[in-house]
């Protein structure tokens, strides 16, 4: 479903600590350097977006941690790119399981139906390359049901960057 992935590391030792840091210990003071890290290596991504989409949270699980993750990071990319981006073309409607302990196809199965693009946000979206941002890519399976939601409203094409990977060369 999306194209191209890049991510800055392997998700592991410290990539691995400053996910954990940046998502459960409150520690937002590192999603600046952690975009720098990404801006750097999507740069080729970066360079052919019209549009950054983090991937949202539903809003149960927004209102518990009271931050996207997702969505510091992309802002982020998009102070120091140039980049404009977009929070509110893509949604999870559905509350998902956390993916976290979940086997590839359970982790697929979970993510169905999960994201939509509201009808008011498809004109936004209409022939666009949607730039979508995560922390972390496991199995794909959050990217794919993203970038599949993204493709359905109208983008032209999707691809992913994330600050850490569980696999390399995920193209
Ligand atoms: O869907 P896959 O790629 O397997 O797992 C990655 C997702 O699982 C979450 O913890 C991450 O924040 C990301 O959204």
């Amino acid at each position: 479903m999306f194209q191209r992935a890049r991510a800055v590391a392997l998700y592991d030792g410290t990539a691995r600590d400053l996910v954990h840091r940046l998502k459960y210990g409150d520690r937002l003071d590192l999603g600046r350097a952690m975009a720098r890290m990404m801006t750097s290596a999507g740069a080729e991504l970066i360079a052919e977006a019209d549009l950054l989409v983090p991937v949202p949270l539903h809003a149960f699980r927004l209102w518990r941690r009271r931050f996207n993750q997702a969505a510091l990071l992309a802002r982020s990319v998009a102070r120091m790119s140039g980049i404009p981006c977009d929070t509110r073309s893509l949604v999870r409607v559905k509350r998902t399981r956390p993916q976290v302990g979940l086997t590839r196809a359970q982790r697929a199965e979970n993510l169905q139906g999960a994201f939509r693009v509201p009808a008011a946000a498809k004109p936004r979206l209409a022939g666009r390359r949607v730039l979508l941002i995560d922390d972390v890519t496991t199995t794909g399976a959050t990217g794919n049901a993203a970038s599949r939601a993204l493709l359905r409203g109208g983008a032209r094409q999707v691809d992913l960057l994330t600050f850490a990977t569980v696999s390399a060369g995920t193209d």
